[in-house]
Parts: structure tokens; sequence; C-alpha cells
């Protein structure tokens, strides 16, 4: 469904021609509505805004890519990581910014990215962000390299610290069902099985659906052994737990890569060793604080290049469903513009 106000070739200076791609069915519809306040918000600064909703994530996916091939200065995504997903895969390589507003169960890009959870502050983040993008276009054309460098981290045009346009890293994946990119993480250990559980299942319609997932799977929790190529290198490892993270956390503020950097160039594996439930769960609380990497059965080693095999697993990527491994991840370096 398009609710376009005809989004002109040219607009007046310091307005803006943006997609606004919403889910409305977030956080199971809890934040329905957000989208709708973002578009009106940013009409009334006067950018020329094209509504995007869609009856399901496909279909909001290709009508999000057929108006970037009106080359919009900016998409702006409301909804969680899923959603952030949708506009990394779009944008991927290009010069086109991407916007969040977080209104998601997992927001682990926005986190990463300092965005605000709450939606006023999300809101008055993304306008900030925007502020700096009409700068940045009406600025004198520049040479390519100049203009590169002008928009690289951190925050181009922006005091430091305050929302502007970034240059971050990210994941591409390539699997039996073909290429993808992410910016938070490929799962593909307990949190995978956890993700393609609560898909499986038709109730509870809300996100407890995912605790009683995580219990189960935590009941059934065993090692698998991984077959990874490491930067060239062939090992096999134990794991009950396994995480190729460009951003810090997964699964709405696990700190898996408490020192992990979405512009590192690099990114971090992480892998738990196989342990007993009991030791899983009394270590549980210190992976989502971040302070479990002293741990002789946690494992993180910075990376460029992974190629991750097991038996029985479907990976995840930011959230969504990739398919069964193996896959291989490649760190991706500055390949996103985002406003952050
Ligand atoms: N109309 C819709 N538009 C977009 N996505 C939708 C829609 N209906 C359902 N979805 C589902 O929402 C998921 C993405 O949700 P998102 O990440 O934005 O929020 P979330 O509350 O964190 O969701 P989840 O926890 O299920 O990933 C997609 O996997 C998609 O299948």
């Amino acid at each position: 469904m398009r609710h376009n106000r005809g989004v002109p070739e040219t607009t007046p200076s310091g307005a803006l021609r943006l997609v606004v791609a919403i889910n409305p069915s977030a956080s199971f519809g809890r934040t329905h509505g957000a989208g709708t306040r973002v578009v009106e918000a940013l009409r009334h600064d006067g950018h020329h805004v094209d509504e995007l909703q869609a009856v399901d994530f496909a279909t909001l996916k290709a009508e999000a890519g057929v108006a970037l091939a009106g080359h919009p200065d900016a998409l702006i995504v409301v909804g969680g990581d899923g959603m952030v997903s949708l506009g990394v895969n779009l944008l991927a390589e290009t010069q086109t910014p991407l916007g969040i507003v977080p209104t998601g169960t997992g927001n682990d890009s926005a986190l990463g990215l300092g965005i605000p959870f709450e939606f006023d502050a999300a809101l008055a983040h993304l306008r900030a962000g925007l502020t700096v993008l009409s700068a940045l276009s009406a600025a004198e054309p520049r040479p390519l390299e100049e203009s590169v460098g002008a928009l690289a981290s951190p925050a181009a045009g922006a005091p430091a610290g305050a929302p502007g346009v970034r240059t971050i890293d990210l994941g591409r994946l390539s699997h039996a069902g073909g290429e993808l990119w992410f910016a938070s993480a490929l799962s593909a250990g307990l949190d995978a099985l956890i993700n393609e559980r609560a898909n499986q299942m038709r109730r509870p319609r809300g996100a407890s659906r995912y605790t009683i997932a995580l219990l189960i799977e935590l009941l059934r929790l065993r090692a698998r052994t991984y077959s990874l190529v490491v930067d060239g290198v062939a090992r096999k490892v134990d794991s009950v737990l396994l995480t190729v993270a460009n951003n810090r956390s997964i699964g709405g503020g696990m700190l898996v890569a408490p020192d992990a950097s979405l512009d590192d160039g690099a990114l971090d594996l992480f892998i738990v060793a196989p342990v007993s439930r009991l030791k899983f769960l009394r270590i549980f609380p210190r992976v989502f604080k971040g302070t479990h990497s002293g741990l002789d059965i946690v494992e993180l080693t910075r990376v460029h290049t992974v190629e991750v095999d097991a038996p029985d697993i479907i990976a995840y990527a930011d959230g969504e469903r990739v398919g069964p491994l193996p896959v291989t991840v490649t760190v991706a370096p500055g390949a996103l513009r985002v406003l952050a």
C-alpha cells in the first residue's frame, strides 16, 4: 500500500525526498501508529515523503526497491532489526543513507548505533541526522574522494557525538540460497535455534513466545561440532552458541561482543564451548552485561572471513531466517551510510 503524495524530482532547498518503510506489526503490533507519526513529522518539516506499508515483509521490500529506483535522499525504516535488515539489503554499497526509528522487540542495530528507543527521542535523533544530510546535499559538489572522506565516520557535518551521516561496515553472507547482508550478527547457535522455534510457534502471540522458545531450547541444549574456516584456516570446534558479530549485541541487548565496533573493518567471532545447562544459566547474565570476555568457555576472535558449517542449524542474520548452514561471512568495510 503506497501513500505517495507525489514525490517530486526536485525539492525546495533543505527539503529531502524520503522513503519511509513501516512495519505496523513490529513488537507484535504494540508500536502500531509510530510509522504514521514519523511520516507526519517529516512532512511537517517540509520533506517529501513516500510512505510505504504492505501486507507482508516481501511486498514491502519489493515496494521499497521500486521507490529506491527514484533515487531518494534516504530510506527510513520504522520497525525492529528485521526492518533494518530490509533497509541494509536494499542499500548496501550505495550512497543512500538508512535512517532507523526502532519500534521492534529486537533493536540491536539501533542500540549499537546509539539511536534511542523512546519514540520522541528517536524521532529527534532522526531529524538531527536529516538536518546534517540536508546540509551535505546542499553543499557544492566536490571530487568523489573528498566527498567520501567527508562522509566517513564519525558522523559527518555534526559535532562529535551528535547524530549525522555515518559510514559503517556490514557483514556479507553467502549461502545456498544466494547472497545477503547484515548489520548486527549472523546467528548459528542457540539463538538461531530459539528464533527458529519461536517462528514455528503460532501461540502465544506476544513476546513471551521467545521466552518459551528459549526455555525449550535451553532444556534441549547440546553442543554441536562446527566446521569453520577462519581467515583461511580450517578448524573444528564444539560449541553451544556461535555468532559472527559486526555489532556488539544480539537478541535485544545481549552484549556478546562488547568490544565490537561497527566501523573497525572487522567482525567478532563469538564461541561458547560446551557447558552444562546449569553453568550456561549461571553465565547467561554475564553475557547480557558483556562481562563474559574473561571466562574460559568463551572465545572472542576478530576476523574478516568465516565459513561456518554444522548439522541441523538454520542460520539467522539480524533476526531474519537465512536457511541451513553452511554459510560464508565476510566483512564489507564501509558498505552502508546511516543516519545516526
Ligand atoms: N506488514 C508487514 N510488514 C513488514 N514486516 C512484517 C509485516 N507483517 C509481519 N512482518 C514480519 O515482521 C518481521 C520483522 O519485524 P521487525 O524486526 O520489524 O520487528 P520485531 O518486533 O523486532 O519483529 P521480530 O521480533 O518478529 O523480528 C519480519 O520478519 C516480517 O515477516
